[in-house]
């Protein structure tokens, strides 16, 4: 599969408080709401990162409310927004939030730590939260296992997460934010996932997420290409 052309990124995050109105004028290409979702730690902050940025962040700290990573890319031919909503996995860091979640969702990525089968054992509430919002069942979803390079700490295996999966009709990723070159590449699970959504033509216009409660945090830099 082509990446598509990467034309910019930007990161935003939503915490409740404050407003920077106008911020971010509204754009006129199709967006892709996609929420990123899992137990605190699993590396959905790197992972939404790296996607957008095309790196591996130096550091991160846990993930208050939501962060909002976007990326503009064409697929055949047409430019779009794939907006990723990097989650809290923290209860306290994301109660007052959840109902932003999950408005206007297009896409779910569910996150599990391939060395903490906790965060695997969790997915099921997960899964479940989803229910609660009500999301329509024709939703594309997929399972990730991230951190596929600490190999000799691997907890969750293969067959293990692919039986998950299999339930759950959902393709399984195992990844490594922090190693490209390790198993599926960060970069092809998210086009991939984009060109799901693009073939299912959904009628989508641009919109920003709640403007009155955006704050603008450093961009990272453009890149030309993800495949490092
Ligand atoms: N070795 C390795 N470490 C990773 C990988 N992805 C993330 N990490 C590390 O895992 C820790 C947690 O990563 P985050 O991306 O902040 O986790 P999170 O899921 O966003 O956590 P919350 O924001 O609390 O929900 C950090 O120390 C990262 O450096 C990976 O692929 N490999
Ligand atoms: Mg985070």
């Amino acid at each position: 599969m082509a990446a598509g052309d990467v034309e910019s990124s930007l990161e935003l995050s939503l915490t409740g408080s404050g407003a920077l109105p106008g911020a971010l004028p509204p754009a006129r290409s199709r967006i892709f709401k996609i929420i990123v979702i899992g137990d605190s730690n699993v590396g959905k902050t790197c992972l939404t990162y790296r996607f957008c940025a095309g790196r591996f962040p130096q550091r991160t700290e846990a993930t208050i409310g939501v962060d909002f990573r976007e990326r503009a890319v064409t697929i055949d031919g047409e430019r779009i927004k794939i907006q990723l909503w990097d989650t809290a996995g923290q209860e306290r860091f994301r109660k007052s939030m959840v109902q932003h979640y999950y408005r206007n969702v297009h896409a779910v990525v569910f996150v599990y730590d391939m060395t903490n089968i906790a965060s695997f054992h969790s997915l099921p509430s997960w899964i479940e939260e989803c229910k609660q919002h009500l999301l329509a069942n024709d939703i594309p979803r997929i399972l990730v296992g991230n951190k596929c390079d600490l190999r000799s700490a691997i907890q969750v295996p293969t067959d293990l997460a692919q039986k998950f999966a299999d339930t759950h009709s959902m393709p399984l990723f195992e990844t490594s934010a922090k190693n490209p070159n390790d198993n599926d590449h960060v970069e092809a699970i998210f086009m991939t996932l984009a060109h799901k959504l693009k073939s299912h033509k959904p009628l989508m216009l641009s919109q920003p997420p709640d403007h009155d409660e955006i704050h603008i945090k450093p961009e990272p830099k453009p890149i030309t290409s993800c495949w490092c």
